[in-house]
């Protein structure tokens, strides 16, 4: 008998969540042909909020990626809608006039943003948050306009404004309802989130009707059934789903929200299928992948002909993603009538939690502040768990402690511990025991599990060290790099060292990759532990590097760029501002404008005068655009000030001097200050210096930008040599143990100040970090001449086109 013929009809993350189950079950029962309205393969996209938030991009939220469908001899059409299941005849009939027979077919079409039927909604500007083309809406916007507005403040919208935020936006979230997320929140843990949320930078409009979207052809506000008014140059439509029910309608299927399907998600016509926010179970269509995937299995085996039980519908539970807060509700989480609650709430902590019980049953929870136990609770709320009083006293105890441990010892193997991709317990350990995994990572890889949400990650964690005992390590929890590899940051930089590695496609080649070129997030970072590892003898990719390091200039939003020179210690002199002066009129640059670095930025250079500025500047680059050091900044010290007690300035210049163009993980400022009222801004900067009666103190860790953090005193030294030696074993220390795109902020927290100190206070050590710091200044040139020398490099950067 030949195979018989299965179409998907939607290629979200239901549908081929359900095709992978039905290839685990039989790899050749069907002739498999799937369908996707939209250009990509099956991508996370829950992990769209990551997206915006700046945590990934796009191209690392691939689920499926195009081999995957060739591997599995699955003929896939992006792009095309399918426009009616025609079961008289057995056929799915595209917007592209295809007709493709079918013996079964799964619907799968997912749902479609709500979308206020207010006047001006269909106004540029105004968009949704679905899919990757709302994203990069929403990413370009933010590159040109200030103002956002984001309505409705549920999960999506929050997720949203926090992206929006992150992307430098003024943002507006205007809710209908008096607290936030009142569909997942009773109103203490509404009330705050808000408070946190508005310490993050958020502003929030409550119990606001939006009655129109005003402007000419771009958005330019929103008013309000109040008369009252915001202006607004983006705005977010995030009100809520519907079932997308349009194909099922014309084809005949019985709908009512959803696609009514039963328990084993068969709709009313034989051999047609719904499965996911499509499908509506009993009365209930769901909006999270959990159900979805659950519906998947059920459905997976009904296909292929395999014993199941039915689908009985699912706990839902959610898990906010907007980092620095946690919040988490699962189940039935109001109380009355038979609903008692019990509650724990910390003012000074600012943490809340709630369990919602029905006699001595968990039936719902709301958690803030602290959401390690959601996993938990809602595996006690599955499995309609007795509550004891020694449960309820082990709620009121911070994460971590022994109740958390005993659960997972005593949760039956078939018990879920990754809801969002339905792996249990038993998997897990399986895993650990037959494939030898020994972290998170490894368990993803192997199992899916954390392959979603991330939400599970603590618990599997929690399997992990149950399951390995003392030799589990929790600190060697390991993160691969990206997508392309399960090898971590330091893996990758071991083998680099290992194997003597030099170049990022022969890294990508020996050590596996998935993919054949990387990504956007592997290639940068390998071509920096590359240059790291082997200064000297490494291939710099310059395909690797970002835009503006690849021209040795920012580029701006109208596709000019901005130029820096080099200004050691902020320190100029009458030739080079003549020069500077000069340049501005001989290229036209429209704007000369002192930064905050104390320099001077030309902005608005075209591309193609880039390699003449630079010659007739005759400055090194600024390095503005690189990873690397970019500025010291210093007050005038003793020269001038009558405070100052040190030479600020010819320290600053001498630093500048020494570490311009080093390749760092991320930008690297300094500042020095002559005496502790540090006029250079010293506590907030990767390295300050601020001068003292005899010495110097060092600070490091500082930040001034969006996560502001004050530095932390690491030494005070006597002279000048010592401040030289410590900058360098410290900075080279960072280099050789930071994450790619890590600052030094985020680094210190992660490995910590006393950390630091050990290293650094171990003479033998500091030797050698300045020994390695001083190989590696070694080969540094000044790409500005380096590029005006090479002629062939000037045509290729700049006569040639730069699309990303
Ligand atoms: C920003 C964001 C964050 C989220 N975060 C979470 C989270 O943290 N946790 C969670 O559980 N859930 C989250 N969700 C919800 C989750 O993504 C959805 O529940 C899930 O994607 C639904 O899967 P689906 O396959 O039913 O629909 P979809 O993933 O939407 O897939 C349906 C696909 O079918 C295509 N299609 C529709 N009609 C046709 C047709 N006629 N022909 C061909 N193709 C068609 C659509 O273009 C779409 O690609 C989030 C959603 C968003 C937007
Ligand atoms: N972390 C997560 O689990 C996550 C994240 C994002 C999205 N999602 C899912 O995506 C789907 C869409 O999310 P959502 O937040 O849009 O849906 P939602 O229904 O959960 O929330 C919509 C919110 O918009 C508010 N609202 C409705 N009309 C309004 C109006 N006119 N003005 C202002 N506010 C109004 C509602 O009060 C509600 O709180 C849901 O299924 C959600 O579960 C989940
Ligand atoms: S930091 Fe002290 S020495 Fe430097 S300018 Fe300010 S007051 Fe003067
Ligand atoms: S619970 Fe979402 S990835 Fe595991």
């Amino acid at each position: 008998m030949g195979k018989k013929k299965l179409v998907l009809v939607g290629n979200g993350m239901a549908g081929v969540r359900t095709i992978e189950e039905i290839i685990k079950l039989t790899k050749d029962q069907f002739e498999i042909t799937i369908f996707g309205s939209e250009p990509h393969p099956n991508y996370n996209r829950i992990l769209l909020s990551k997206v915006l938030q700046g945590d990934t991009e796009v191209a690392d939220i691939t689920l499926n990626d195009w081999s995957w469908y060739e591997d599995n001899d699955i003929q896939l059409y992006t792009d095309e809608t399918v426009v009616k299941v025609d079961s008289d005849r057995k056929v799915v009939v595209t917007d592209a006039g295809r007709i493709e027979p079918y013996d079964e077919v799964i619907v799968a079409t997912g749902s479609v943003p709500f979308i206020l039927p207010i006047p001006g909604a269909d106004k540029e500007g105004v968009t949704a948050f679905r899919d990757i083309k709302d994203t990069e809406i929403m990413l370009k916007a933010s590159k040109k306009y200030k103002k956002a507005a984001v309505i409705g403040g549920g999960l999506l919208g929050l997720e949203a404004a926090r992206g929006l935020l992150n992307l430098g936006m003024e943002v507006n979230v205007i809710h209908l309802a008096p607290y936030l997320m009142e569909r997942q929140l009773d109103p203490m843990a509404g009330k705050m989130l808000q408070t946190e949320l508005e310490k993050q930078g958020m502003t929030f409009l409550l119990e606001k009707q939006t009655k129109e979207i005003f402007g000419e052809e771009r958005v330019e506000g929103l008013r309000f059934s109040d008369g009252t008014e915001i202006e607004a140059d983006l705005v977010v439509m995030a009100v809520g789903i519907k079932p997308n029910i349009s194909l099922a309608v014309e084809s005949g299927l019985e709908v009512n929200r959803g696609i009514v399907v039963n328990d084993y998600m068969q709709t009313n016509i034989p051999h047609v299928y719904a499965v996911g926010e499509c499908a509506e179970h009993n009365g209930i269509p769901y909006g999270l992948v959990a159900p979805l995937y659950e519906q998947g299995k059920v459905l997976a085996k009904t296909i292929c002909d395999v014993k199941t039980e039915p689908y009985k519908g699912s706990v839902l539970y959610t898990q906010l993603k907007v980092s620095g807060v946690e919040v988490f509700s699962a189940g039935d989480f109001t109380e009355g009538d038979d609903k008692k609650a019990v509650k724990v709430f910390d003012e000074q902590d600012s943490y809340y939690k709630k369990l919602v019980l029905r006699g001595n049953q968990i039936v719902g929870a709301v958690l803030f502040g602290d959401s390690s136990d959601g996993n938990r609770l809602v595996s006690m709320i599955q499995k309609q768990a007795d509550i004891s009083d020694t449960m309820k006293v082990s709620l009121l105890q911070p994460t971590g402690q022994e109740a958390g441990a005993s659960l997972v010892a005593t949760m039956s193997d078939d018990e879920i511990i990754c809801g969002c991709n339905g792996v249990s317990k038993g998997a897990i350990v399986s895993a650990i025991q037959t494939q030898s995994c020994t972290s998170v990572d490894e368990i993803k890889a192997c199992t899916s599990a954390s392959r979603s949400c991330g939400g599970c990650k603590p618990l599997v964690a929690e399997v992990l060290q149950h399951t390995l005992g003392s030799s589990f390590d929790s600190k060697q929890q390991k993160e691969a790099i990206c997508g392309c590899t399960t090898l971590s940051r330091d893996e990758v930089v071991e083998e680099i060292k290992a194997k003597g590695l030099t170049h990022v496609k022969e890294v990508m080649f020996v050590l596996d990759w998935k993919t054949e070129e990387g990504c956007s997030k592997c290639r940068p970072a390998l071509n920096y532990y590359l240059g790291m590892v082997n200064p000297t003898g490494y291939e710099d990719e310059k395909e690797s590097r970002f835009v503006n390091e690849r021209m040795h200039a920012n580029i701006q939003k109208d596709g000019t760029y901005s130029v820096v020179p080099r200004m050691y210690g902020g320190v100029t002199n009458a030739n080079d501002l003549r020069r500077i002066a000069d340049v501005v009129d001989k290229y036209e640059i429209p704007l000369v404008k002192v930064t905050g670095g104390q320099r001077i930025d030309l902005f608005g250079v075209k591309k193609d005068d880039l390699p003449k500025v630079w010659e007739d500047l005759d400055m090194p680059s600024g390095f503005a655009y690189g990873k690397s050091l970019r500025t010291v900044k210093t007050c005038v010290g003793e020269q001038f000030c009558r405070f100052g007690t040190q030479d600020s300035m010819g320290l600053g210049i001498q630093l500048e001097k020494k570490y311009e163009g080093l390749q760092t993980p991320h930008k690297v400022k300094m500042a020095v200050s002559a005496c502790p009222r540090s006029c250079a801004e010293s506590g907030f900067k990767d390295i300050g210096y601020i001068g003292i009666d005899g010495g110097w103190e060092l600070y490091i860790g500082g930040n001034g930008g969006t996560h502001v953090r004050g530095g932390d005193l690491l030494y005070k030294v006597k002279t000048e040599e010592e401040v030289i030696e410590i900058t360098s074993a410290y900075l080279q220390y960072y280099r050789e143990t930071a994450n790619y795109l890590e600052r030094t902020s985020a680094w210190v927290d992660r490995v910590g100040l006393d950390h630091i100190r050990e290293v650094l206070d171990d003479k033998e050590k500091r030797k050698e970090l300045s020994a390695r710091m001083d190989k590696a200044l070694s080969v540094i040139e000044d790409p500005w001449k380096a590029i005006i020398e090479d002629k062939k490099l000037k045509k290729e950067l700049f006569e040639t086109v730069v699309t990303s």
